[in-house]
């Protein structure tokens, strides 16, 4: 029988045998850095001319590894091969899939600080960000593998005499997967795991920045014993691959996390019917956010400055969840921002396999000018307390930003900046704060700061964000305990790692038998 459900501990670096398992992994992927990996289409492995270089974001001279390239033609065979594996995968006993899930969880929980330490060369994590990630992937198949024995008989619906009645979940085929570069392990893992488990072939298009977790990813599911064709790796240009996947006639679904500007782009291409296809393409778009923490006056105020640091600059900000914005009630104003400038002047930062540094980069040259960029803007809209300065001359390092005073409608406070800056405004009161932190588009996470139970109640029911959180940060929601998603512009609110989320991936579908 299988255990109940419990999240995968975050490491203890303080413990030395745990610093040594790290320092191991890491030798162990600098052994491999720079080789080669292909394509995986039907099983087959597929080089291809024109590579995608994965590069150190600390040390832009070291190549992590080069991919081989999807083109449309390849896209084109691996979408056939999807599509010939959904005939016989669909028809796996759903213990048999879930078994896949299992046995993947265990290859990577004994190769954990090999993959966190990945994760720190190819996406620059720090070690307790990158030990969370790849946490945070064996939490998703542990967790899909068991939601999927839990929902494999569907559910009972009533019969009459002689009657029976049956409501059952079944997959819906060929899915496309395009993941992120900010949880490179995590949500690329946890997006595809959900498709298959719940008996769909798919398409995975990893991030361009991060292919290298996605290649050894892919084949940890092999080694744990995933037939050839259900999931087929197909790392490419977004606007030429993706383009064509999003499009194709035989495409069901599409599982997206990313940008809102690229999920808008998928939502509305998704929706045109292609020629030959006989279904409406369902969409599950998990976008950006622009995330709040609100202080009250009546609040626990080292707790409010240690919450905002750590949701501000952990991972460099780079995380959708990442608070940059702080409304703070006027009469605790001074105090908290004060305290934020303070902490953040003590952050350490650099290379991000020294175990010393809480941060390390942005991803690439194009986020480092975008921050950069709205550093300036920052500098025109409020008073820069503290950061706001970059050097990418050996990797793409940027100071952790305050910057304060700014009005509600600064761009600062409405658009996402997703890196390490933050700007704090001033609210009248409770209620003011809570408007101003409704004032975007977005609607992903937020926290409130108060000792105020009437105030909590008050943000319970107002404050529209899919994940709120009261007296702790905004980010690093636990699968199975905090599922995960945004409203409005923040995308579908689909819950990864929720109760709901493999329905999405599937039809239900009733029959019913006269006896
Ligand atoms: N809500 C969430 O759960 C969540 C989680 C992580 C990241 N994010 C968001 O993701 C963004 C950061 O990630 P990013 O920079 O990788 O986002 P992005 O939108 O630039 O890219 C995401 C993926 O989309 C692909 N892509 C680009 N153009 C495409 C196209 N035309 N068709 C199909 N695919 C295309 C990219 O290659 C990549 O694989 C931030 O906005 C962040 O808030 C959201
Ligand atoms: N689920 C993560 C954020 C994922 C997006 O970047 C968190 O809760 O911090």
């Amino acid at each position: 029988m299988v255990q109940a459900y419990r999240h995968e501990p975050f490491t203890d670096f303080k413990v030395e045998e745990n610093r040594q398992a790290y320092l191991t992994g890491l030798k162990t992927v600098e052994s491999y850095l720079g080789q080669d990996y292909d394509l995986v289409i039907g099983g087959e492995r597929i080089k291809t001319e024109e590579k995608i270089v994965s590069y150190n974001p600390a040390n832009k001279e070291e190549v992590i590894g080069r991919v081989s390239k999807a083109n449309q033609e390849l896209a084109e065979k691996a979408m056939q091969a999807a599509v010939e594996a959904f005939k016989t995968w669909r028809k796996v006993k759903p213990e048999t899939r879930a078994d896949v899930l299992f046995k993947a969880a265990a290859i990577i929980r004994r190769r954990k600080h090999e993959f966190s330490a990945l994760l720190t060369k190819e996406a620059g994590k720090p070690w307790n960000e990158a030990d969370a990630d790849t946490a945070e992937a064996i939490d998703f198949l542990e967790y899909y593998a068991r939601q999927m024995l839990r929902i494999k008989d569907g559910v009972p619906v009533n019969s009459r005499p002689n009657e029976f009645n049956r409501y059952d979940y079944i997959p819906l085929g060929v899915g496309i997967i395009i993941s992120p570069w900010n949880f490179p392990l995590a949500i690329m893992a946890g997006t595809t795991v959900a498709a298959i488990v719940t008996g769909n072939t798919v398409l995975l298009k990893p991030a361009s920045t991060t292919p290298i977790v996605a290649a050894k990813f892919v084949e940890v599911m092999e080694e744990a014993g995933l037939p050839a064709g259900v999931l087929n790796f197909v790392p490419g240009s977004g606007a030429e691959v993706g383009d064509y996947l999003v499009d194709h006639k035989d495409t069901r679904f599409i599982s997206f996390t990313g940008s809102r500007d690229v999920g808008l782009r998928i939502f509305e291409r998704s929706s045109k019917i292609s020629e030959g296809q006989i279904w409406m393409k369902r969409l599950i778009a998990e976008m950006g956010g622009k995330d709040t923490i609100v202080v009250d006056k009546e609040a626990d105020l080292e707790l409010a400055a240690t919450s905002i640091v750590a949701s501000a600059f952990g991972f460099s900000g780079q995380k959708c969840s990442a608070c940059s914005r702080a409304v703070v009630v006027e009469d605790v104003y001074d105090q908290v921002l004060n305290r934020v400038v303070e902490l953040t002047n003590q952050l350490t930062q650099g290379d991000p396999t020294d175990q010393n540094n809480y941060m390390a980069t942005v991803i690439d040259q194009s986020a480092y000018n975008k921050v950069m960029s709205y550093i300036e803007i920052g500098k025109q809209e409020g008073k820069l307390m503290t950061g706001g300065e970059g050097d990418d001359s050996k990797g793409y390092f940027i100071k952790p930003t305050v910057f304060a005073d700014l009005s509600p409608e600064a761009r600062l406070m409405k658009e996402e900046i997703f890196g390490p800056v933050v700007g704090f405004t001033k609210a009248k009161d409770f209620d003011n704060a809570i408007e101003i932190a409704n004032n975007t588009e977005y609607g992903l996470t937020g926290a409130v700061i108060t000792n105020n139970r009437e105030n909590i109640q008050k943000a319970r029911e107002d404050f529209h964000v899919g994940n709120l959180y009261f007296n702790r940060g905004c980010t690093g929601a636990i699968v199975g305990y905090q599922p995960f998603g945004g409203f409005n512009m923040s995308g579908t609110d689909s819950k990864a790692g929720g109760p709901d989320y493999l329905l999405l991936h599937m039809q239900a579908k009733t029959t019913s038998e006269m006896y």
